[in-house]
């Protein structure tokens, strides 16, 4: 059966109706790569004080905000300026600042040399306690989700738990700055796909996203404030061999005077372990749907590919 919406599912059903969630929320996923998540138990205070945060970090002069700019760092950690990210294929930047909050891991851990030590604004004195109390909370929805996904497809609940226990997951405070100019040639964020597994994607109520469907049609989708928009990334489409499809999205500048409001939201985008090597799953091959990756790759070194294309590397 096909949609024409983009699903939103409560997953306290996975404890309570699992078998039937696990299929709906199955379903959804392979015909939108997109499903909206309720019921996730991540409180509005917890959220709001997030986003409390980062716009007071977004509100510091620019002078300020580009002392945790780390040149040459691949915008892993800390801020990365307006005007910079790209997306692949793209001729203009995308109207946008962000920062990126990485995984707190022990410096001797086998990781250390490519997930690099978080910087924190000192001038934003909560900044660090909220962002890392949403980047824990989004990896444990994150892991949630996994496990429905691994059961749809044959795999054991458990299964992506070993393999995404150090992963190199980021969380990106975004600030989409009022547009003043009319008719720029670049957009919020130009048409791309995520590099990770999955990404959710919280607080993201103002209007703008929106998601190619497999007819070609671009749908907006925006959120109910207490939803988290949760999406399929490109290593777990090549991971399942296109069995879940990382799909195209966009963020549109809005029309008019609503151009002149600034948008805020913050994905969570949720990676394997770096060592992790991505090789298709031999459950997602068929007649029907050969292998199209007989090569595996390791997700530090996809991710490098990917991080020069769209110009933050
Ligand atoms: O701002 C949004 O709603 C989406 C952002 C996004 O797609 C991304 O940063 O990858
Ligand atoms: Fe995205």
């Amino acid at each position: 059966m096909t949609q024409s919406r983009i699903p939103t599912l409560d997953i306290r059903r996975f404890d309570t109706d699992r078998d039937a969630f696990v299929a709906e929320l199955g379903a959804a996923y392979r015909e939108w790569g997109f499903a909206g998540i309720r019921g996730h138990g991540i409180s509005d205070e917890q959220i709001a004080g997030a986003y409390d945060a980062f716009q007071r970090f977004f509100a510091l002069p620019e002078e300020v905000k580009r002392k945790y700019h780390v040149p040459g760092g691949g915008g892993a950690r800390g801020y990365t300026p307006f005007g910079v990210e790209t997306a692949k294929g793209a001729q203009h930047f995308d109207l946008k600042e962000f920062w990126h909050v990485g995984r707190e891991i022990a410096r001797d851990s086998r990781h250390a040399d490519v997930m690099p030590p978080n910087l924190w604004p000192e001038e934003v004195a909560d900044f660090r306690e909220k962002a890392y109390g949403l980047y824990t909370a989004l990896d444990q929805l994150g892991s949630r989700v996994l496990s429905a996904l691994a059961l749809h497809i044959g795999l054991p609940e458990n299964y992506f738990a070993d393999k995404t226990d150090s992963g190199n997951s980021i969380l990106r405070p975004i600030h989409y700055p009022p547009i003043t100019t009319p008719d720029v040639p670049n957009v919020r964020a130009g048409a791309h796909e995520d590099i990770n597994l999955i990404t959710l994607l919280v607080g993201a109520s103002a209007e703008g996203l929106e998601v190619l469907s497999r007819k070609g049609e671009w749908v907006p989708f925006t959120a109910d404030a207490d939803t988290i928009v949760v999406n399929i990334g490109d290593m777990l489409q090549r991971l399942t061999n296109h069995v879940y499809p990382s799909t195209t999205h966009r963020v549109v500048n809005p029309p008019g005077e609503k151009a002149r409001q600034p948008r805020y939201s913050t994905p969570f985008f949720l990676h394997p372990n770096p060592d992790f090597l991505i090789d298709v799953l031999p459950s997602c091959v068929t007649p029907d749907n050969p292998s199209r990756y007989p090569e595996p790759i390791t997700a530090q070194g996809y991710l490098e590919e990917r991080l020069r294309e769209i110009k933050l590397k």
